[in-house]
């Protein structure tokens, strides 16, 4: 056998100390571009660029184990044609404005380290509840109250099937909370929810059945499928069962969650809860430090207030339901 000749190929050149200034003083991938995360799927990232281009991506080692989620607005370097099979990498990941978390399990004892972040940034959460067929849940509607009170998200309650049944039950319910809230029918494009949602990072929650899937396919006919096809370039299926955000025609997101059918609520404390409720959050600066605001103890700052008018007794109840409710006994509705 010929010994083969050597070329430059074969020399291994060694980054050796180099006299010139190193990378310390300017900002590390600063040819790094802005993209919104769209998707994620076991470990690879469907991004979105500001011209529309939807690229796969891989989070960079120095991140480590950073979670990155749906919502998520991140930097990314390499490949930015959208080529197929091209993948980038994520360099960093901007501070969360919110965070929707939910635990694992439910419950006194579930770990902390069990809450997991389900969509990061999101301003919006969209409750969508049937009027009828299935019947609103307001067990449900509560619970979803409660993690966007604390996430500091504005929930927004889409009532559908309004050619079914009237809203006047669900909606004197929760007169107290001055709970935005559209009606949707099937016979009517949802100008109402579409309004809601423009501009804006917008998540949708709800049970099976109550119609989401067909809002979701009126408000983005075509986006399903656009995404589907990104994914499916990455490391294979596109899984339906977890979140994903779809562009709004006139700009803004929604967010669909057909995984998420509850919130575990776990990780809230009832001063969390209190987000949701200025005037309440207030008054509790005269309970006492560890008050459960429950007022079975007796001594509740939030009593106090309602008894001397300075804050309105259904808003304390409303309050209270929905502490109970996270702790998941639900009152009859
Ligand atoms: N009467 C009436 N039926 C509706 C309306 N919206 C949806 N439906 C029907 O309700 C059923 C469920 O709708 P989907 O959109 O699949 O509900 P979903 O919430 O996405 O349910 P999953 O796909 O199981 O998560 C379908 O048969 C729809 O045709 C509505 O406004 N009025
Ligand atoms: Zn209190």
């Amino acid at each position: 056998m010929r010994r083969r000749e050597y070329d430059e190929s074969d020399v291994r050149v060694r980054p050796g100390r180099s006299t010139r200034a190193r990378t310390r003083t300017r900002p590390r991938h600063e040819q790094a571009v802005d993209a919104f995360v769209v998707a994620v799927d076991r470990g690879r990232y469907t991004c979105a660029l500001d011209d529309g281009t939807v690229l796969l991506a891989m989070l960079a080692r120095e991140l480590g184990r950073a979670g990155v989620v749906v919502g998520d607005r991140v930097a990314v370097v390499g490949d930015l044609s959208g080529r197929a099979g091209s993948l980038v990498r994520i360099v960093r990941v901007a501070p969360r404005t919110s965070t929707l978390l939910r635990s694992a399990d439910d419950g006194a004892g579930t770990p902390a380290w069990r809450e997991k972040v389900i969509v990061a940034n999101a301003v919006q959460l969209v409750i969508v509840s049937a009027l009828a067929d299935p019947p609103p849940r307001t067990g449900f509607i509560d619970r979803c109250l409660v993690a966007a009170y604390d996430a500091g998200i504005t929930p927004l309650l889409c009532l559908t099937k309004a050619d079914l049944a009237g809203p006047e039950a669900v909606l004197d319910y929760y007169a107290d909370l001055g709970l935005r809230y559209v009606l949707c029918r099937p016979d009517e494009d949802p100008a109402a929810l579409r309004t809601a949602l423009a501009d804006q990072l917008s998540v949708l929650v709800g049970h099976s059945g109550v119609g989401k899937s067909t809002l979701v396919n009126r408000l983005v006919p075509e986006a399903r499928r656009a995404v589907g096809t990104v994914s499916a370039v990455g490391k294979g299926r596109h899984t339906s069962s977890s979140a994903v955000a779809l562009p709004l025609a006139g700009g803004g997101w929604v967010i669909d969650t057909p995984g998420v059918r509850s919130f575990g609520l776990a990780h809230i404390s009832p001063d969390d809860l209190l987000h949701g409720f200025a005037e309440l959050a207030d008054a509790s600066t005269g309970c006492l430090p560890n008050c459960d605001h429950s007022g079975l103890g007796g001594d509740c700052g939030l009593d106090k207030a309602v008894a001397d008018g300075a804050a309105d007794p259904r808003r304390l109840a409303s309050y209270r339901r929905l502490l109970a409710s996270r702790a998941g006994d639900e009152p009859p509705s």
